[in-house]
């Protein structure tokens, strides 16, 4: 068990309802002043992540932060957990029963919460900021309701802990009018709140910051592309260490695709697609009423590489692609292992090769928004810190705008401790960096730094 005793003024549970996950991380805040490093504010006890909530069954892991403790679980809970509700009510249970942790020592609750809407600060939940994220789970229908549905159940599990709402939309407040509005009525678009949010703010702020960290250069003075590609997939120009444009928008279907979203499409598309577009539905995942229309949920749920490639998992897209390349190879009488050579016009490699333009497109369009001054291209998400394969495809296709990959390095990442590597080769100007991004430690520095939150 971690020392729960060491000086603290209490611990914060961060909760992170991804789309196809629900990631946990249980922090021991430091004392005030015992360090003067904000990165030490808080201290990880424990992780815990359960995965392919979108495509069961779910998987559970569980492990000790501290060297001392070796112990990780991974179990796949099949029946039992089946959306982010019951992810977590099965959490709770494992570490009341397994581990052995006191509930009543955690003081705050931080819940990702991916839209926020006017909301650019973190707030208290309480019936009026519950409220609020309830009446915008429609504009972010694989996300609000999902972080609803585990506030609701943290409401009776922890009843003496405070639980606040940090929102993915809040980094990109400062994104200009230009950049955020649609060529739309202005006078409908105002009223009914239609604009560019963007989504992953809080991994995009923690990027930011451990990138700075990295270079040692202030945030403020830094212009970046970072790419966060995981089951939801965006970009994002950073300029002087603010967001300018990021690729999804008024929710988060828009831009890049994803494990079951289309990403963008021609709007029209849809009514060609089924005549029942306007029709609404529920989404089943939801143990809230988050209302759809089947065309939200056809983009939403059924596309992107489930639709594509027929899995959500975008390792098995890439290791299938490899697989049949490795066998044209052999059918060629080719046994050569370059990658780049790709053969086969294979439903994976449809999927890699259609999020590869897609990702490119973005980054050239940032390229050109930021004059041409751009300090790093950053890959984060579980894809963009994973797979060696798209970071190449991707800065190959790339190198006409000075960004190069040491092959060694791209590769050499895996299973190695930290949080920003280096992957660009020294031919080319420009730095390719991979980011460990963590959006849990993101919300409980803020938290941990808020000193109304502690009073
Ligand atoms: N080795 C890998 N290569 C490519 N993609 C991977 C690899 N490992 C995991 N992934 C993908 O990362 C995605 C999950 O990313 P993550 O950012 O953790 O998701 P979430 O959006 O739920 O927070 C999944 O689609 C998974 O398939
Ligand atoms: C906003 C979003 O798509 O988040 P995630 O990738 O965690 O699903
Ligand atoms: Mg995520």
């Amino acid at each position: 068990m971690p020392d729960l005793h060491a000086p603290s003024d209490g611990l914060i549970l961060a909760l992170n309802a991804g789309s196809s996950s629900l990631k946990i991380t249980l922090f021991k805040r430091n004392v005030a002043g015992s360090s003067d490093a904000v990165d030490r504010v808080v201290e990880p006890l424990l992780f815990s992540n359960i995965t392919n909530l979108s495509s069961p069954p779910a998987s559970f892991t569980f492990k000790f932060a501290s060297h001392g403790r070796s112990l990780e679980v991974k179990k796949r809970p099949a029946d039992i957990v089946y959306n982010h509700a019951s992810a977590f009510a099965y959490f709770l249970d494992y570490l009341d029963q397994e581990a052995g942790i006191d509930r009543s020592s955690i003081v705050h609750v931080c819940h990702r919460v991916v839209h926020g809407g006017d909301y650019f600060e973190p707030v208290l939940i309480d019936s009026e900021s519950y409220h609020h994220i309830e009446t915008l789970s429609d504009l972010a229908p694989l996300h609000n309701g999902a972080a609803l549905s585990v506030i609701k159940k943290c409401i009776d599990a922890l009843p003496n802990a405070s639980l606040i709402a940090y929102f993915d939309t809040s980094f990109h407040r400062s994104i200009p009018l230009h950049i955020a509005s649609y060529a739309i009525n202005t006078t409908v678009a105002h009223e009914r709140g239609l604009k560019k949010y963007g989504f992953h703010g809080l991994s995009y702020a923690y990027i930011l910051s451990a990138v700075s960290e990295h270079l040692e250069r202030p945030a403020s003075a830094l212009n970046l592309i970072v790419m966060h590609l995981g089951s939801g997939a965006s970009v994002c120009a950073i300029e002087h260490g603010a967001s300018l444009d990021t690729s999804m928008g008024l929710t988060p279907l828009s831009g890049l695709p994803g494990a079951t979203r289309s990403g963008a499409v021609d709007p029209s598309l849809i009514f060609h697609y089924t005549n029942r577009a306007g029709r609404i539905t529920h989404d089943p995942r939801q143990t809230t009423d988050v209302r759809v229309t089947q065309a939200e949920e056809i983009l939403n749920m059924q596309s992107g590489w489930k639709a594509l490639a027929g899995t959500p998992d975008f390792g098995e897209v890439v290791e299938r692609m490899k697989r049949v390349a490795a066998e044209d190879r052999v059918a060629a009488g080719n046994s050569g292992s370059d990658l780049r050579g790709w053969q086969g016009e294979e439903k994976w490699k449809l999927a890699f090769d259609l999020f590869v333009d897609r990702i490119c497109g973005f980054v050239g369009a940032y390229y050109v928004r930021l004059g041409g001054k751009v300090d790093a291209l950053v890959f984060s998400g579980g894809i963009g810190e994973k797979s060696a394969e798209v970071r190449d495809a991707v800065v190959s296709a790339a190198t006409c705008l000075g960004f190069g990959l040491d092959i060694t390095a791209n590769t050499g990442i895996r299973g190695k401790e930290g949080v920003v590597f280096d992957i660009g080769s020294n031919k080319y100007e420009r730095q390719v960096l991979v980011c460990r991004t963590n959006e849990q430690l993101e919300m409980a520095k803020e938290c941990a730094l808020a000193d109304k939150f502690w009073k």
